[in-house]
């Protein structure tokens, strides 16, 4: 049985313009971002008028395995890692997805998920469209191949007025990089230079891998046009409030990572450390749950006194989706994901941290793990509120129905999850680790918390749970081959 064992991550983009070996450069920066996805990868590059891709299912280091990087000739390319949110997990939905259009070749790499797609779509087909795959990515190229005769940027422009969601858009023209942020900056986009060429990535992390210098992040509707003139920026048209998404600094992004103006792992410390000034916690040990949750627990040990330790290990050859041995070997105690440290935590009471509960799996197993390997008590501190309802914006958790807060009160989550205690974050004390005061116009997302979107919803709910039936039984690889 293949189980989908956490909230699924987004997507990571990446471009680069002006550099001899552009999809070699795009291949170690999509390593940097495969964190963010996981089902699906592909690069695109252009060379004298022509396109070359290559995308298939699986990790990257599985998609390029037999196609040589020389095979993307070019001074640009542009790459994407996927998770699945509309469409299943097909190699049709992988991408930069390419198509030919009339001013010439154009791919697309997006991060995020579009609210609306689904109604576009429909009237995109009524009008006469052919879609080649089931994601909302390929709507946009659809507007803009409608969008008349105006320049590239012009019909991009006139595309993403109709849209409304979430996203990171990095396209790649015969002669120039495109990319743009959506209005409210809820997926994250950075700038970077890399001698003579310029690049643009989901996470700042993916410059460090290649050598290149953190410019800036691009800002909330901005689009970069990058040719052989330089680089260019366009404000956006209109300005609406920020809203930044929490969850990249929780749990998604790498610690690495600088995001908006804060370091990851500095925000999940400071996350940490408040979790232990307004939800302590008595104990003789703090343990983080490896890996995202590491920052926070320093951060609850440093404040609260109680010595770090480390007593949960992490196999870092699991997957995020693998196949769970049967009842039956789990009763034999066959656990792959992770382990507890015996002797750290045998006759311990402990203060376990972890950044988030989903569906609760996670906490029930850890809690499980430590009093079978001697814990004497175990008190859970989520370094974030309650997740209680499903994201629309490219983050594909589980619906509504699976996710523990929507229909458990924190006691009863204690009482499912089998802790000694059990606290989350409010929304005011996450946001203070921003630096914000309680109550303030908090320029971040936080749906996920509170359940107001910053933008109509439309019927996601139900295509979430429609597109979670189908990727269920979608198969986990194949690939395709290098076009050009
Ligand atoms: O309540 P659940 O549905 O179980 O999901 C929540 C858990 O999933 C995530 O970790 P993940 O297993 O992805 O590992 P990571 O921290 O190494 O990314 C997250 O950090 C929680 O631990
Ligand atoms: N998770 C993402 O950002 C996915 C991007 C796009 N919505 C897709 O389904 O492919
Ligand atoms: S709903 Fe949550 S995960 Fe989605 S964009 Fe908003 S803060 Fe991020
Ligand atoms: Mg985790």
């Amino acid at each position: 049985m293949i189980l989908w064992d956490k909230p699924r991550e987004e997507c990571g983009v990446f471009g680069v313009f002006g550099h001899p070996a552009a999809a070699e450069v795009t291949y170690y920066a999509l390593i940097a971002l495969q964190h963010r996805g996981q089902e699906a990868a592909g690069i695109a590059s252009t060379a004298d008028g022509r396109m070359y891709s290559h995308r298939g299912l699986g990790l990257l280091t599985d998609v390029f395995a037999d196609v040589p990087l020389q095979r993307l000739p070019g001074r640009a390319a542009i790459g994407h890692v996927r998770y699945s949110t509309a469409g299943s997990n097909t190699v049709q939905n992988a991408q930069p997805i390419v198509v030919g259009t009339h001013q010439g070749n154009l791919a697309l790499a997006h991060n995020g998920n579009l609210v609306n797609a689904r109604q576009l779509r429909i009237e995109l087909e009524k009008q006469g469209s052919l879609f080649q795959s089931t994601s909302d990515t390929e709507v946009v190229l659809h507007l803009i191949a409608r969008a008349g005769r105006g320049s590239l940027v012009e019909n991009i422009q006139a595309a993403l007025r109709q849209v409304v969601g979430g996203y990171a858009l990095v396209f790649l023209s015969d002669d120039a990089l495109i990319a743009v942020r959506d209005p409210h900056g809820l997926r994250p986009l950075a700038l970077g230079r890399l001698g003579d060429a310029w690049a643009v990535a989901s996470e700042s992390c993916a410059f460090e891998t290649i050598g290149a210098t953190f410019v800036r992040d691009v800002e909330p509707g901005e689009m970069i046009l990058v040719d052989e003139r330089g680089l260019r920026t366009i404000p956006p048209a209109a300005r609406v409030p920020k809203r930044l998404c929490t969850f990249e600094h929780i749990y998604f992004a790498r610690p690495d990572s600088d995001i908006d103006g804060w370091n990851v792992h500095a925000i999940r410390k400071q996350l940490g450390r408040i979790l232990a000034r307004k939800h302590p916690a008595q104990g003789d040990i703090v343990i983080g749950v490896p890996d995202s949750s590491i920052s926070a627990a320093a951060g609850f040990a440093e404040a609260s006194g109680i010595p770090l330790e480390m007593g949960l290990v992490k196999n870092r050859y699991i997957a995020r989706t693998f196949i769970q041995p049967s009842q039956e070997l789990r009763d034999a105690g066959v656990r792959l994901k992770l382990n507890a440290v015996r002797s750290v935590v045998d006759g311990r009471r402990v203060v376990l941290i972890d950044d988030s509960i989903v569906r609760g799996t996670t906490s029930r197993r850890i809690v499980q793990l430590l009093r079978e390997a001697g814990a004497t008590e175990v008190h859970v501190r989520i370094a974030s509120p309650p997740y209680k309802s499903t994201c629309h914006y490219g983050i594909d958790t589980s619906s509504k129905g699976q996710l523990v807060a929507a229909s458990h009160t924190v006691e009863e989550i204690r009482e499912l999850i089998g802790a000694d205690s059990l606290a989350f974050l409010t929304v005011d004390e996450l946001m203070s680790a921003f630096g914000f005061a309680p109550g303030s116009a908090y320029p971040f997302c936080n749906a996920c918390f509170t359940g107001a979107y910053p933008t109509p919803v439309h019927d996601m709910e139900k295509l979430a749970n429609e597109t979670r039936a189908s990727a269920a039984v979608a198969p986990r690889r194949a690939t395709t081959g290098v076009s050009g």
